[in-house]
């Protein structure tokens, strides 16, 4: 069946949508259909062990398809493999737009891979270039002798060249250039062969030594071009008319041809099409680069590989020459079988047919690239596209994706932080509209506090004073026992993964319930556990140790064991090891008991908890940005061992800050604890565990009336927290207006 490569909406099906209609068009088997929705196109571990050293995994990648292809009168569909955004869009969009002028011409004159042999100490490089000359058609039937199968097939070597060069020494070099027709392999191997096999027969011939024997990858013996016109009509919008488009194009070749720097980005849109479609095709990549490059650079100054210029009748009209010595047999090509399918998508037999497909490739890929800079700017497109790819990176799952991805262009902000947020908000509202809580609300539920630092973060893992207060109602869990295995689900973080005994999980709050089962004795039984976090991880607010809590109480209700805060404590504490390493204990205190303390590590035990009049008006926030914790005090660990007289004289300093912070807490006098906050603040930031968004964040709840800002948990990330007596609302709005979320510290 002939291909019809004009797919319109092809992006807006799924999936299984667009493989059914590969089917539909003729382009996929129902074998292969079936096989690339089973996923089963993919290198297996032991296929990739075969093929280079040391392997432990094998890599995965997106295969795509652009449409809308017509090259020299034929239609075609493109496999591309490619992890940048955008990519296929834009070639997508550009073959659609060449296509009824007729689309794509190209054209392969010759196509030759170049076998170069180097001889040294070269008396008289005249002589040695003669004595070869006269010896050509003999070298030419020994080299050709050497690959029978190639010369069956209609290849071999074409015509040997040579050249001679002064080294920087001041010696004689003479190079020779066997020109050889590999078919459709791209000939890397066969042609090495070759030069090594005649290397002693010109060494002979010369009286002179054969120093390298290779191919050379500057393939400007296999030059394809590609040519388009684009109608001046296709070329505008409602917003640029169609001449300022073309112009603008034609001014952008001229701006790559003068400057290098934007040659550079120039070609690299072309090879953003080309690279996608050789990897695709299981094609040397690497080699088609340093071609094109070097090919870029042949009149001694890197220039544009394209060429746009106005037709006779105001058209637009493209040319791209690459040098593109590409095989469709051979290499790794059979090994990978991803890649067989990709060449069946392409219908390309030859390797002619796909040099020329990847050379309209590039030029296409270099239209839409070229238009969207020279119209709306490549953001638009490029970042709109790029949030789906943030989206999926921030691990939002099917179900709600579309609605991450439409948060992120909304918001403007398509960063991984503004991701998790939206993630954690429209969980959040799931739990709450689909009552997820309510049905589940005449279930006992283990629960625990969060925790806010006020003063005393990372001064408290050497055992000086820290003071915090709870953050309450934080988490809550459920056990109850199931059937098969143990499962634990976060909806409000996205987790929902099965605990297996002695498997970490990728979670580590699934590693946490591992421990727990274990130290309870309940590790071979099967339980749902079932948590709603009103905190998000990671967020410097105790959130591993209040899942830890709530879930050893849940535990605790399910299995009627009457565990004392104590064993609750220690167990936690046991929890926040396996998640941060060496953690000073505060937050399992908090998490357990639920009360604002002055604490120390090593006095853990003889805490006594603060007794406030009134609840502090604080305002918590998260920059949604992670924060590992193991990470950050580690961080400090090293920077104390290189410093730690001075780290000790800072560590001092919070010391004594905890301990007059805990009476001014105590006694609600905000000013004094207010100064205290910004001061810690500056210490945090001396030990470099603040970063530029939580000064910002800081900086915002100052200038909005809050007395003392400063960051709370370990940092790197994470969350604030300000002291705002008078100014909650205001300190909230102005963070949140600024994109940060809040985080609910009282029930007021
Ligand atoms: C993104 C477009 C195409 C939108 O462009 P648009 O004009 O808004 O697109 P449209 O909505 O009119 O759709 C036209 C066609 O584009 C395709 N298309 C449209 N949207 C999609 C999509 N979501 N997924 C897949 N295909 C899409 C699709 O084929 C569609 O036809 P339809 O199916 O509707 O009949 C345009 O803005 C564009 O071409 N942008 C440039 C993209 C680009 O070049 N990215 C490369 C990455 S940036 C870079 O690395 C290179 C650079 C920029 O540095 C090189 C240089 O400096 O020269
Ligand atoms: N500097 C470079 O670019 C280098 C690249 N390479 C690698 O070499 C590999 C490519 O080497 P090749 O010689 O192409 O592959 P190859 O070594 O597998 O040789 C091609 C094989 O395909 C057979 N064949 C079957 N049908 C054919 C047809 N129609 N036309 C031509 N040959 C046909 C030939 O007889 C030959 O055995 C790539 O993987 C590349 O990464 C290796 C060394 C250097």
């Amino acid at each position: 069946m002939k291909t019809d490569s004009a797919i319109a909406g092809f992006y807006r099906l799924t999936v299984t949508q667009r493989i059914d209609r590969l089917v539909e068009q003729g382009v996929l088997g129902d074998e292969d259909a079936d096989r690339l929705r089973r996923g089963e196109f993919v290198l297996s571990g032991n296929t990739a062990d075969r093929m280079i050293e040391n392997v432990v995994g094998v890599f995965g990648m997106p295969l795509a398809i652009a449409p809308n292809f017509r090259i020299n009168g034929r239609d075609c569909l493109i496999p591309m493999v490619v992890e940048e955004p955008s990519i296929v869009a834009g070639l997508s969009g550009a073959a659609k737009l060449a296509r009824p002028a007729g689309g794509f011409e190209v054209q392969i004159p010759e196509s030759l891979l170049i076998g170069q042999m180097q001889l040294i100490d070269v008396d008289d490089p005249d002589q040695a270039i003669l004595a070869l000359h006269q010896r050509k058609a003999e070298l030419m039937r020994m080299a050709n002798v050497m690959q029978p199968n190639l010369l069956a097939r209609g290849g071999g070597v074409r015509d040997i060249e040579y050249f001679k060069y002064r080294l920087p020494d001041g010696r004689w070099t003479v190079v020779l250039h066997l020109l050889v027709d590999t078919c459709d392999a791209m000939g890397a191997n066969l042609v090495n062969t070759i030069c090594e096999g005649i290397a002693p027969r010109v060494e002979v011939l010369t009286g002179a030594q054969v120093a390298m024997k290779i191919l050379s990858n500057l393939a400007d013996r296999s030059i394809a071009i590609a040519r388009v016109r684009f109608p001046l009509a296709s070329l505008g919008d409602g917003t640029f008319p169609a001449e300022f488009v073309r112009d603008r194009i034609i001014l952008a070749t001229a701006f790559a041809n003068t400057d290098p720097y934007r040659a550079t980005t120039h070609n690299k849109g072309i090879m953003n099409g080309v690279d996608a479609v050789a990897i695709a095709t299981g094609n040397d990549w690497r080699a088609i680069e340093a071609g094109a490059h070097a090919y870029a650079v042949r009149n001694g100054k890197y220039r544009s590989l394209s060429e746009w210029q106005l037709a006779e009748n105001g058209d637009l009209l493209g040319e791209l020459k690459i040098p593109l010595k590409v095989g469709v047999v051979g290499g790794a090509l059979q090994t990978n079988p991803a890649v067989g399918l990709a060449l069946k998508i392409a219908c390309v037999e030859r390797a002619s047919d796909l040099a020329g497909m990847m050379a309209a490739v590039g030029l296409a890929q270099n239209f839409a690239a070229l238009r969207a800079l020279v119209t709306h700017g490549i953001q638009k497109g490029h970042m709109s596209l790029h949030a789906r790819s943030v989206a999926a990176g921030a691990g939002a799952d099917t179900g709600i994706f579309e609605q991450v991805v439409e948060g992120l262009i909304a918001s403007g902000e398509i960063k991984s932080w503004k991701a998790d947020q939206l993630i954690a908000e429209i969980h959040a509202v799931a739990g709450r509209t689909t009552g997820t809580k309510a049905e589940n609300q005449d279930e006992p539920a283990g629960r625990a506090c969060g925790k806010v630092i006020l003063l005393g973060e990372h001064a408290a893992v050497y055992d000086k004073h820290v003071l915090a207060v709870p953050l309450p109602e934080a988490i809550e869990a459920r056990v109850r026992p199931a059937d098969g295995r143990s499962r634990l689900r976060i909806p409000a973080w996205g987790v929902d993964e099965p605990v297996v005994p002695g498997r970490r999980g990728s979670s580590a709050a699934v590693a946490t319930v591992a421990l727990i089962m274990r130290e309870l004795h309940v590790a071979e039984r099967h339980y749902d556990i079932e948590v709603d976090a009103r905190i998000p991880a990671a967020m410097g607010l105790g959130a591993s140790a209040a899942i830890a809590v709530a879930i050893i109480r849940a535990f605790d209700l399910q299995l009627g064991f009457r565990l004392d805060n104590r064993t609750i404590d220690t167990l936690a504490f046991e929890c926040e090891k396996l998640a941060h390493g060496t953690p000073s204990g505060i937050d399992n205190n908090l998490a357990t008991y639920g009360e604002p303390v002055l604490y120390t590590r090593s006095t853990a035990s003889r805490t006594k908890p603060i007794q406030l009049s009134e609840v502090p008006p604080l305002v918590v926030a998260s920059s949604g940005k992670r924060g590992v914790t193991k990470d950050m005090v580690a961080g400090v660990a090293k920077r104390y061992a290189s410093n730690q007289t001075l780290y000790d004289t800072i560590f001092s300093e919070i010391d004594e800050l905890s301990v007059a912070g805990s009476v001014a807490l105590r006694d609600a006098d905000y000013e004094s604890l207010g100064s205290m906050m910004n001061v810690c603040h500056g210490f945090l930031n001396a030990i470099e565990v603040s970063t530029p968004e939580l000064e910002k964040m800081v900086h915002i709840a100052r200038l909005n009336g809050a007395l003392g800002a400063k960051l709370t948990g370990a940092g790197g990330g994470g969350s604030i927290v300000a002291l705002c007596p008078g100014r909650s609302h205001d300190v909230a709005a102005a963070l949140k207006k600024a994109g940060y979320a809040i985080i609910r510290f009282s029930d007021s």
